[in-house]
């Protein structure tokens, strides 16, 4: 199915991440770019900036983005799909407001946004709203013209984001011995947040925890059906907790809740990194490296199940998702795919969504300053 003018009237994506260090040099510098303003303790600093030299100083996420990059050209060449595809990071090159710089010398006057993050928060929307906004107020001091930009809805409950992660958890399972594998409890893992962070996430707050266990279930519930297991445990945890110890984050932390299902007398455990859409340092130092010591220790047998990355039917779920924004800004009624109960997600963050204790002016949302 070709069609030339179906993005229209956006002439360009814009994939939106994190950004990681290249070599140990970069890992310093990189720690600063992220914490800067956030409150973290130097101490968590230097136990993290150690997961990064474990590694060469080197984290996965700048080649997952590549990855990425290169399958959503290769599928919108195959589907007709002509759509320039940008990539900018928040907190490493190739920088967000120098990708910003070469749309706008490149003529893109309206551009749609991919976030690496499939779910509502400060971290993973408003935070990147508000760098869009930081470096379109950049491109106008110098003079040049800002294009405008959308941001793509959240993906979680999109069947092209649920249906790897099945498949995902069905390869775990079925790497652990038979014996074990009818018992084997599922944990699915996200990055925690603050509570006070959690509590405002999403046009109505809560919206982390909710989009979290909406995926988990949808998981689950699949998981159950293709292995004739009704009735597994399964349940959401979190990893990575950073900031004092003082303020409170979201738990069961993963490497408690290994303990528990230890203590319930779990044959054996599968991760399933639900809240990350690549192998990050987070999956590899916290779930392949943390946690699996611990369920080591445990003797609890442990499987970590992969993440989308770069899957055929993510890749084509991203394709899908713009051409349903583009044909509704177009004024027309897309289908609109999601699984579960919760439905789409919104196309266009409210005023307040995901709000900061400090507001700063966010794009890609109806309190954009920008049209
Ligand atoms: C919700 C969420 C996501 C998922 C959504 C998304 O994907 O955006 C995410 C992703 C990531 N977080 C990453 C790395 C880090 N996050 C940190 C710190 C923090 N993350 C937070 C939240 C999240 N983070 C928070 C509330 C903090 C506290 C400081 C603050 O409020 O900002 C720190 C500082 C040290 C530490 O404290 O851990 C680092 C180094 C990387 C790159 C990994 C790689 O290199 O592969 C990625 C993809
Ligand atoms: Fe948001």
């Amino acid at each position: 199915m070709s069609d030339v003018c179906a993005a229209t009237p956006y002439d360009a994506l814009l994939l939106l991440s994190f950004g990681g260090p290249e070599g140990p040099e970069d890992v310093v510098p990189f720690l600063e770019n992220v914490t800067r303003g956030r409150g973290i303790p130097r101490e968590r600093l230097e136990e993290v900036g150690e997961h990064y030299f474990r590694f060469g100083g080197v984290s996965p996420i700048n080649a997952q983005n590549q990855r990425l990059l290169d399958a959503l050209r290769e599928d919108f060449a195959a589907a007709g799909l002509d759509l320039p595809v940008y990539w900018g990071n928040r907190n490493w090159a190739p920088y967000l407001t120098d990708t910003l710089r070469q749309l706008s010398r490149d003529g893109r006057r309206r551009v749609l946004v991919l976030v690496t993050s499939a779910y509502a928060s400060y971290s993973g929307c408003r935070q990147y709203r508000e760098n869009l906004a930081e470096a379109l107020a950049t491109l106008e001091r110098e003079g040049l013209e800002p294009p405008a930009v959308d941001k793509l809805r959240h993906y979680f409950n999109h069947p092209g984001f649920v249906e790897p992660m099945v498949e995902g958890v069905l390869s775990a399972l079925a790497e652990l011995p038979v014996a074990r594998r009818d018992g084997a409890h599922l944990a699915f893992s996200t990055h925690s947040i603050p509570l006070a962070a959690a509590e405002a996430s999403g046009p109505l707050g809560g919206a982390y925890v909710a989009q979290h266990e909406e995926a988990a279930g949808l998981v689950a519930d699949a998981v159950a059906e293709a292995t004739g297991v009704p009735d597994r445990p399964w349940r959401l945890v979190y990893q990575s907790r950073s900031g004092p110890p003082q303020v409170p984050w979201l738990e069961p932390d993963i490497c408690d809740h290994l303990e528990s299902v230890h203590e319930a007398g779990a044959p054996a455990v599968v991760v399933a990194p639900i809240g990350f859409v690549s192998d990050h340092m987070e999956v590899l130092y916290d779930l392949d490296t943390e946690a699996r010591q611990k369920a080591e220790e445990l003797r609890l047998p442990f499987v970590r199940s992969a993440t989308v990355g770069a899957d055929a039917r993510f890749v084509a779920a991203i394709r899908e998702l713009i051409l349903e924004r583009a044909a509704s800004e177009r004024g027309g009624c897309p289908r609109r795919r999601a699984l579960g109960a919760s439905g789409p997600s919104h196309d266009r963050c409210p005023v307040g969504c995901c709000a900061a204790r400090e507001s700063a002016p966010a794009a890609a949302g109806a309190d954009s300053p920008y049209a």
